[in-house]
């Protein structure tokens, strides 16, 4: 844990280090009241700290913090959940049965609307023992270097001046000479490895020493097939700076969503190294006249299990069908997990291959019988060896304010506060996410200009599927040069995205397959680097932790009240001046009401909002139904309670007015209305799309309008 993630938590107690942070954040805001507030907040919290009872919970955060006094101190003083001992007077005439029950909104704030409490009828947090896991691991680095192979001294040159390496990681150890030597190879190595170099180098140390040198005009030599288009983009920078010395060697691209005609331009130009998504391959196999693949002598398939999760397996055979079956070709296939399909793809295009995988020391012909060349259904996932894996289990009516309380604890109260990236299961929750946090904490858009933007304010990106090609782009870069953010993501941006210096990755909804878990994960702690990831799960769906564990996964966990502590500081800067001269939230169940409600209040209050909300709402659920069947009896749409995950988009109404049309809530009796809470409504739209549709359209290619059909890239 860096010196910086140790602040997050003595922010409370009021350390020298913390009283100045603290200052500086309320001079940002240039408000001296707020300032003031802050400090007797805390010497309140510091009066009451010796009658509150400990928490009892361990917490990631926080193995620092826990052996500090000051975090002893501060679970005390921030604990009154846990008893009524410590609970400031105007609080206590309002406890009755339940001691986290917070006073009714319209004493303390100007709420025109009755809104349930967040901390009442909430499921129980169940405790969850720690399963000893069996680790697999894999060694990062070789002892070997890249001078060590037989490759053009320029390669070796361009490979420490442009991307600053000499050494080589172990899956470019020892993959790289069989490459050279000419063999097929299927290779599983960890997340962040080093799997693009490990097949790059030996593409271009293989074209460059072609006699007569190669041209652009001899056409496709090389064909790079990915699943996303971020992945093609982010191959294609590497081919470019690994050709730099070797310029008669040409790079090009195709994917979704760019325009066909100026592809179909540069196809005829000629290019010798083809970076692309299978959709859009295809499509130009059928239409461009000018795109020859006679003469492919390599073919990489990268993120190999992915491109036949998508539904590509049909494509991915048509397109081996293309090559041309009588020149000898290199067939290269990779990925860190790898499944039972990949084993059929390998029968479909590779001879007589070789498989690496860096956790068994042996190499193994792909015919053999030993069991680690078959997949195996409790397949233990190597995850990099410095990423801290932790979860945290929020009641569905606190994700929301869990969620902001943990952006905002790791991008406003940190002196360095790093990149996040936020898994979501949904393009429209990721809109709703996006504009909410925006909204609230992004400040002021400063045109082209970020040295503008008010210190303090987080930067906040997007990436799904339905965004336009050239926008996706833009945020690709962005946030893969920018020092700080948050980026709100599907699964599109899970694989392969190498994204530098992501120090936190969030789930907030659960992957489902494990494979999908280890590589999102895989977004940090790249290349031997630190990293963290933080699992959001309810309580109905602990057992997935188990399912975890069973793949080698090992968690800590983290005291949802813990992260919620930081709305403490968060809300001072929310408050308005009218509840700020009443008497300002000051314990967290307070702070979180508060904030909740100002979500509330802007989704009610801003049309366009309260769209996004119900859509990203019903997409939720939707998704939520596309588990896969083994999964199913732990994420069951019957398991949500819609009343409470409405609120974790800002909703008050009952998710069964959503859909009615005339804007009229509609009111059924008590009996009725839970269930349909529970259930939903027939009428209320939650149709169940099959995972494949929700899959695909995820990972879009824009070659047709709308909605898309199947495998289009
Ligand atoms: N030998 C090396 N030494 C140091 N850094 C390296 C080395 N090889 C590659 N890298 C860097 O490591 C990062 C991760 O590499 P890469 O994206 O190829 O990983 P990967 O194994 O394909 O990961 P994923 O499974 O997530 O796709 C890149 O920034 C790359 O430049």
């Amino acid at each position: 844990m860096s010196a910086e993630d140790s602040l997050q938590l003595n922010f409370f107690v009021g350390d020298e280090k913390t009283t100045k942070r603290k200052q500086s954040y309320s001079k940002k805001r240039g408000t001296r009241i707020k300032q003031r507030k802050q400090e007797k907040t805390v010497s309140r919290l510091e009066k009451d700290k010796s009658k509150n009872s400990q928490s009892e919970k361990s917490s990631q955060i926080t193995e620092e913090e826990k052996s500090s006094e000051s975090y002893r101190k501060k679970i005390r003083d921030d604990s009154p959940s846990k008893s009524s001992a410590g609970v400031s007077p105007h609080l206590k005439r309002k406890q009755t049965e339940d001691s986290t029950e917070v006073p009714h909104k319209k004493e303390r704030h100007e709420n025109k609307v009755f809104i349930s409490s967040l901390f009442r009828f909430n499921p129980e947090i169940p405790s969850v023992e720690r399963s000893v896991v069996s680790k697999k691991t894999e060694e990062m680095f070789s002892s070997k270097d890249f001078k060590d192979l037989d490759l053009h001294p320029f390669m070796t040159t361009n490979l420490e001046e442009r991307f600053q390496i000499t050494q080589m990681t172990t899956v470019q150890q020892r993959a790289i000479p069989h490459l050279m030597s000419g063999r097929d190879v299927m290779v599983k190595s960890q997340t962040g490895s080093g799997k693009t170099l490990t097949f790059a180098v030996p593409v271009v140390q293989h074209l460059q020493s072609l006699t007569p040198k190669i041209s652009r005009m001899d056409g496709v030599l090389a064909l790079v097939i990915v699943p996303t288009r971020e992945l093609v983009i982010q191959c294609f920078e590497t081919f470019k700076r690994l050709v730099n010395p070797f310029q008669w060697v040409v790079p090009g691209c195709l994917m979704g969503g760019e325009k066909r005609k100026s592809e179909k331009a540069r196809l005829r130009k000629g290019m010798n190294i083809l970076v692309c998504t299978p959709g859009r391959l295809l499509d130009h196999i059928r239409n461009t006249n000018s795109l020859s693949l006679s003469k492919v002598k390599w073919l990489v398939l990268d993120e190999a299990d992915r491109l036949l999760d998508l539904g590509y397996e049909k494509d991915v055979g048509e397109i081996i069908n293309a090559l041309d079956t009588e020149s000898h070709r290199q067939t290269v296939l990779l990925s860190a997990t790898l499944s039972e399909g990949v084993e059929r793809l390998a029968g479909m295009s590779l001879t007589d291959p070789l498989r690496i995988d860096v956790s068994n020391a042996e190499e193994e012909n792909s015919q053999s019988n030993s069991e680690s060349s078959k997949t195996q259904k409790n397949e233990n996932f190597v995850v990099p060896e410095k990423l801290r894996q932790s979860f945290v289990i929020t009641p569905c009516k606190l994700r929301l304010m869990t969620l902001t309380a943990f952006i905002l604890l790791k991008m406003k109260m940190m002196t360095s506060p790093g990149k996040m990236v936020v898994f979501l299961s949904t393009q429209d929750s990721v809109e709703f996410h996006y504009k909410l946090m925006k909204h609230f904490f992004g400040g002021e858009e400063v045109e082209d200009n970020p040295n503008l933007a008010e210190e303090g304010d987080v930067d906040f990106f997007k990436l799904h599927g339905e965004m336009p090609q050239k926008e996706r782009t833009k945020v690709y870069q962005e946030f893969s040069s920018a020092k700080t953010g948050v980026l709100f993501c599907t699964n599109v941006a899970s694989r392969g995205l190498d994204l530098p210096d992501v120090r936190w990755i969030v789930q907030y909804t659960t992957p489902g397959a494990v494979q999908d878990y280890v590589h999102r994960v895989g977004r940090t702690a790249r290349v031997g680097k630190q990293g963290h990831a933080l699992l959001f799960i309810m309580p109905a769906e602990v057992e997935y932790l188990k399912s975890l564990s069973g793949h080698g996964i090992s968690m800590e966990e983290i005291n949802m009240a813990d992260i919620l502590k930081t709305l403490i500081i968060a809300v001072q800067d929310m408050v308005s001046d009218s509840d700020r001269k009443r008497m300002p939230p000051k314990m967290y169940e307070e702070c979180a009401t508060y904030i909740q409600n100002c979500f509330e209040n802007f989704v009610v209050e801003d049309k366009e909002m309260s769209e996004m909300a119900k859509k990203a709402f019903q997409s939720f659920v939707r998704a939520y139904a596309t588990y896969p069947s083994d999964l199913k009896t732990i994420f069951h749409v019957r398991n949500l309670h819609l009343g409470h995950l409405a609120k974790s988009f800002g909703l008050r109404e009952a998710p069964s007015n959503i859909n009615d049309k005339r804007g009229k809530p509609k009111t059924f009796s008590k009996k009725k209305q839970s269930r349909r809470d529970r259930f939903g409504s027939e009428k209320s739209g939650f149709k169940t799309p099959s995972f494949s549709s929700q899959a695909i359209s995820e990972f879009s290619s824009g070659l047709s309008s709308g909605r898309l059909p199947k495998k289009k890239h």
